[in-house]
Parts: C-alpha cells; structure tokens; sequence
C-alpha cells in the first residue's frame, strides 16, 4: 500500500477486483469539496486507476502514490470554470483526465469522452458502466478530427472543451475549437509550459478563430497546487451561422431538461 494513501478503506492494488482508493489524510478536507456528494464514486474511480487502469497500462504505477493530488484533484477543479449544467467535450481522455474528474465534481455537466485508442475507450466505457453514470457520460472512439462540424460522427457543439497532455496548444486549438459552439471555450491544462505555449500560439490561435486567451489558475486555497489551464473562447469566425446548440444534446436531454435535472442516482 503506498505510504500516502491512508483511511479506513484499504488502498487497492494491481490485480485486486476494482474497489474504491481512499484519499490521503491531507487531501481528505480537498476531495470533499470538491467532490460533494459524489465523493464515493470519485473513490471507486480512483479505485479503478489504481487497478484496472494500471493493468492494462493506462496508468504506470509510479502514478498510483500520486493519484489522488496530480491526477484527480488537478483535473476536478477545472470544474469551477464550466457554466451550469455545460455539455463538455473531452479530447484524448485517456484514462478519463480530465473528462471523468468533471463529470464526478460537476454532476450538472454531460460529458463526452472522446479517445481514439480502443484499449482505453473500452476501459472507460467499462468504468462509466461501473459508476453507473452513463446517462450522463458518453464515450466516443475517435479522434477529434473525426467528430467535427461536417463529419459523419459530428458532435453537437460543446459549451467547453476540455483536454491534458494531448497535444501543443496550436495543434490542440485546431482540433478543438472547431467542436465548441460560439462562445464556448477551449480549457486546456497545460501546467508550468502554459504561458509559453500561449506566446508561441498566440498568431495561429487568432486564425484558428479563438479569441480572450487566458492563462488561468484553479484550485487555489483547495488543493496544495494549482492547476494551470489556458482559456480560450471560441470566435465568431467559426461558426458564422451561429453555431449555437441545438434542442438535445448527446444524452438527448434538452438544455432547459439538464438544468433542471435532479441529481443523477449512483
Ligand atoms: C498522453 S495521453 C493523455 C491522456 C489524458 N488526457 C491524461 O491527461 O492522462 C494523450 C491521449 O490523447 C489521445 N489522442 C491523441 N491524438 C488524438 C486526437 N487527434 N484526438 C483525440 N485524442 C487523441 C491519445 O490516444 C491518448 O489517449
């Protein structure tokens, strides 16, 4: 058992059945604020990284002493940055960085987890069915380019698009904002090589039609570090017919249903 993850739950191990990971001590008070009233499924999440994620190599197990702080809780404060009840588009989810970690601490948000490797979108199909959140999280197998406006496996647009270590800013940007609606956002953790990135974007992002680009911190006074995201807005350029969504989206809710929306059951 790594030596920082305590509680009364025993931590699992690779080759346990998926169970649920307890936080460490230190992080107990953060993972419940952010987490709310999911914190057992953010549990058993984290359970399955520490397990099933890491026997079929989504996750190296250096990783699992550090789960919890660098990999679950840097992504789910991002959730602080999502409108209500957003639908949000998660490109190169991997093991569900950052797209699972804001469905768990945005319980209003439906999200999209798009992931092209089939070894890790049949994993997070399976964890979804596990968590018993599929009436609010989607997995589509492909590559972003290949759910974009005009594409047969089109996405309707997002209120925000989210991804981590996927690719450099400007490959991402024209990737990504194509798959937001106008005014949506591209939120992209980027970690200490943010405000480089965007130095070195900064022309191609105006082309690509973002605009406000920001390099934001979230997190702050929550979790010991952090998490550094660039912001960017999507322009009118890319949708100069509006762009906006339509009735229903992937789960085909309405919006005005999604904002109403009780809590889903576990
Ligand atoms: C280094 S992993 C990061 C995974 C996860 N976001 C994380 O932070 O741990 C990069 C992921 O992006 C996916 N990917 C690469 N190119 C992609 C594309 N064009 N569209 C969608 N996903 C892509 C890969 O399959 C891989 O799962």
């Amino acid at each position: 058992m790594p030596e920082d993850v305590a509680g009364e739950i025993p931590a699992q191990q690779p080759g346990d059945a998926p169970g649920v990971l307890a936080e460490p001590e230190e992080l107990r008070e953060a993972v419940a604020t952010v987490f709310g009233a999911e914190v057992d499924l953010a549990r058993r999440y984290a359970g399955h990284l520490a397990t099933t994620a890491v026997e079929r190599g989504l996750v190296g197990p250096r990783e699992v002493p550090r789960l919890w702080e660098r990999h679950v809780l840097n992504c789910a404060v991002v959730g602080e940055l999502l409108p209500p009840a957003a639908l949000v588009v998660d490109v190169g989810s991997g093991a569900g960085l950052p797209g699972l970690c804001l469905a768990l601490a945005r319980p209003d948000a439906t999200v999209v987890l798009v992931e092209p490797l089939e070894r890790r979108a049949i994993w997070l199909t399976e964890v979804v069915d596990d968590l018993g959140i599929e009436r609010r999280v989607r997995v589509v197998r492909a590559r972003a380019e290949e759910v974009a406006p005009g594409r047969p496996g089109a996405l309707p647009p997002a209120d925000v698009v989210t991804a981590r270590a996927v690719a450099p800013l400007e490959r991402l940007a024209g990737w990504c904002l194509p798959l937001a609606r106008r005014d949506g956002l591209l939120l992209a953790l980027k970690g200490r090589s943010a405000a480089e990135e965007v130095r070195a974007a900064g022309s191609a992002l105006a082309r690509l039609g973002g605009l406000d680009v920001q390099v934001l911190e979230v997190g702050a006074g929550v979790v010991p570090v952090p998490t550094t995201v660039v912001s960017v807005t999507v322009g009118a350029a890319l949708h100069p017919a509006g762009g906006s969504r339509g009735g229903e989206d992937v789960s085909g809710r309405s919006r005005a249903a999604r904002q109403h929306a009780r809590k889903p059951r576990r």
